[in-house]
């Protein structure tokens, strides 16, 4: 069983401390995924677990085995981890089968020979093995680093930005598909990146970090709908915090009126909160007491995503059918569904 588990992690460089207090578990056969802004310390957490980082305080498990403590570091070599990075890092002079069976070099040419065609079939480019990196596309010189990380059935594989040089559009689609040949391989893997579709693509749990600490670990799904600040809020999907007060245990008083939703336990009467409207949560009616002026819009093919004014000039999010257009400046009507609003503590982070 590769489950993968940080306990308190904690890594300096210098006496510069970048990562604070990090816990998370990946169980065997999982993907996690650690996803934050530039700089938010998920490339170091990375180099940690593949052992290119001490760590100051804590410890990494990788299948029931210390790998990293301060006291304890097995070096990268000894760790059986592979490794996937956004530049493919393939050899140019090398054929494809050179390439992947470069971490089984000592295995005998016929076990190469079968799992080379083994991992071609699995990332669907059979019939490859003769071929130079400088003949594949991107996306085919991708998959074959993937194939060569996977060629010593490595206990754990780590993806740093691997998708960072593909378009946008390719980027969510190879996501997936690596999704399913890892799933397919049974392989435990953690994938770094910023891009949250991608991390959502292809992970089943994702860690939003901001300036070293881990704010959530949580699936795709509940860092949307129930995320636990006001930086998870912002940073997964899109919409609006407004100001309110809390009214009582389910009801907050807003600009907007009253609002209902599940105010968090630690708020009292009185307790200042911000509530989270995604453009989803909100609907432009022909008529309702609700009232906003359109600040601007972009056209997103199918819909148009309108920024809305209030009187107090903080803004809303509001998606609608791109053939039913309002006009910068306008005057909207909306009403809001209250299924799904999130309350957050003010300054909970
Ligand atoms: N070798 C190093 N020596 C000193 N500081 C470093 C070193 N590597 C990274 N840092 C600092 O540690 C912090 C975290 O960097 P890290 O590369 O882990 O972030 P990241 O989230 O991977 O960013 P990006 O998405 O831009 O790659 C940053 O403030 C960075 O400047």
């Amino acid at each position: 069983m590769s489950k993968l588990v940080l306990q308190n992690i904690h890594i300096e460089y210098g006496s510069n401390a970048v990562v604070h207090d990090v816990n998370l578990t990946v169980e065997d056969g999982q993907i996690g995924c650690l996803l934050g802004p530039s700089g938010c310390g998920k490339t170091t957490l990375l180099r940690a677990i593949a052992g290119f980082e001490p760590v100051t305080r804590g410890t990494i498990t990788l299948k029931d085995q210390v790998i990293s403590a301060p006291d304890v570091h097995l070096p990268p070599e000894k760790r059986n981890i592979g490794m996937v990075f956004q530049d493919y890092a393939l050899f140019p002079h090398l054929s494809i089968t050179d390439n992947i069976t470069f971490g089984i070099r000592k295995q005998s040419g016929k076990d190469k020979a079968k799992r080379v065609a083994e991992l071609l079939e699995l990332v669907n480019l059979p019939g490859y093995e003769k071929r130079y990196p400088h003949e594949l596309s991107g996306g085919q010189q991708q998959r074959i680093a993937l194939a060569r990380a996977l060629a010593p059935q490595p206990r754990l594989l780590l993806l740093d930005e691997p998708f960072g040089s593909q378009d946008v559009e390719l980027r969510e689609m190879l996501a997936r598909e690596v999704r399913d040949i890892l799933k397919r391989e049974g392989m435990t893997a953690i994938l770094v990146t910023h891009d949250q579709h991608e991390a959502f693509a292809m992970a089943d749990e994702i860690g939003v970090l901001q300036s070293g600490r881990l704010q959530q670990w949580d699936t795709g799904y509940n860092l949307y709908h129930q995320p636990v600040n006001q930086f998870v809020a912002g940073f997964i999907g899109q919409g609006a915090l407004i100001a309110g007060t809390v009214f009582n245990h389910d009801t907050v008083s807003t600009l907007l009126g009253a609002v209902r939703g599940e105010v968090p336990l630690e708020c009292q009467p009185e307790c200042p909160v911000d509530v989270l409207i995604r453009p989803d949560d909100l609907r432009l009616v022909a008529d309702a007491p609700r009232k906003a002026k359109v600040v601007s819009r972009v056209f997103r093919g199918a819909e148009y995503l309108y920024v809305l004014g209030l009187q107090d000039n903080s803004q809303l999010l509001a998606l609608a059918p791109s053939h039913q257009e309002y006009a910068i400046g306008e005057t909207v009507c909306f009403e809001l569904d209250m299924q799904h609003l999130v309350i957050l503590r003010r300054n909970s982070i």
